[in-house]
């Protein structure tokens, strides 16, 4: 059962030295609570998902913002949630509804696209496998290279590798060398961070390639995000929308 009640309370955004937010990222919110699908078998029931964003921190500012961008409801909407998948007690975030509906994606590849254009990234990192998703569209729209990071021997080229644990599991990364230069930026892509040690491991291979803290950008994340974000120190963090559920609030 996952319960962090008064970590839910927190701000669960973080950075010392985020990027310049655009116009579009300045708004984005954790506005009111939202509703994902949540299945359970064939039966749908709602629980908490809430729209979230950037930096902005001030309730009154946030919803104020939600109200300013419907397409943060969309998109959590469009996330379905199935409880005790893989294993009991994970709430899991199954972003394949969310492809299934066209404009939910859409506006999911806008918003990043919107925030982190025209600054001067020219790698977007994705890590296998829904980095793999959202990655590339970004990249083609922000005029990046696509490098993606994948699970080991997958790749066929001298590799650098990164060892971390996982909500249910552990894991490694891998990243080809020479796919990034030193002084590029990146922008490193994933659907989700629980524990943040993918993130993290991820970050520590673009690290030791490029010198400043990579930008990091997820498209949704659950109540673990709390440990995840912690974990990452002050590493820009963007987070679309914000699930704050109870592994058993549908039972
Ligand atoms: O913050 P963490 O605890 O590290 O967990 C987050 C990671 O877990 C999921 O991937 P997963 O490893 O399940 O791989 P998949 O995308 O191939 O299913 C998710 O897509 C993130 O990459
Ligand atoms: N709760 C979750 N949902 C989807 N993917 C995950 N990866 C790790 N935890 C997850």
């Amino acid at each position: 059962m996952i319960h962090a009640p008064s970590l839910l309370r927190r701000p669960f955004f973080s950075s010392s030295s985020p990027p310049p937010p655009p116009a579009a990222s300045c708004i984005l919110p954790p506005p009111p609570l939202l509703r994902p699908h949540v299945i359970s078998s064939l039966a749908r029931t709602p629980i908490s998902l809430r729209c979230s964003a950037a930096d902005s921190r001030s309730p009154s500012n946030r919803e104020m913002a939600a109200q300013q961008d419907p397409r943060l409801a969309g998109i959590a909407s469009a996330i379905r949630v199935i409880p005790d998948f893989p294993k009991a007690g994970i709430m899991f975030q199954d972003i394949t509804t969310l492809l299934l509906d066209v404009k939910a994606f859409r506006d999911t590849i806008d918003l990043f696209v919107d925030r982190y254009k025209d600054k001067g990234i020219s790698v977007v990192a994705g890590i296998e496998a829904r980095g793999f998703i959202f990655g590339p569209p970004i990249a083609l729209a922000i005029g990046a290279k696509f490098v993606p990071l994948r699970k080991p021997k997958k790749l066929p080229g001298e590799v650098i590798s990164e060892e971390y644990s996982l909500e249910y599991g552990t894991d490694k990364i891998e990243m080809h060398v020479g796919a990034v230069e030193a002084g590029e930026r990146a922008l490193i892509v994933d659907d989700l961070i629980a524990t943040g040690g993918t993130l993290n491991a991820a970050i520590r291979l673009l690290g030791m390639w490029i010198s400043f803290n990579p930008f990091v950008l997820l498209t949704f994340t659950i109540s673990s995000i709390y440990q995840g974000r912690d974990r990452l120190g002050d590493k820009p963090l963007f987070v679309l929308v914000q699930s704050s559920v109870d592994a058993h609030d549908h039972h």
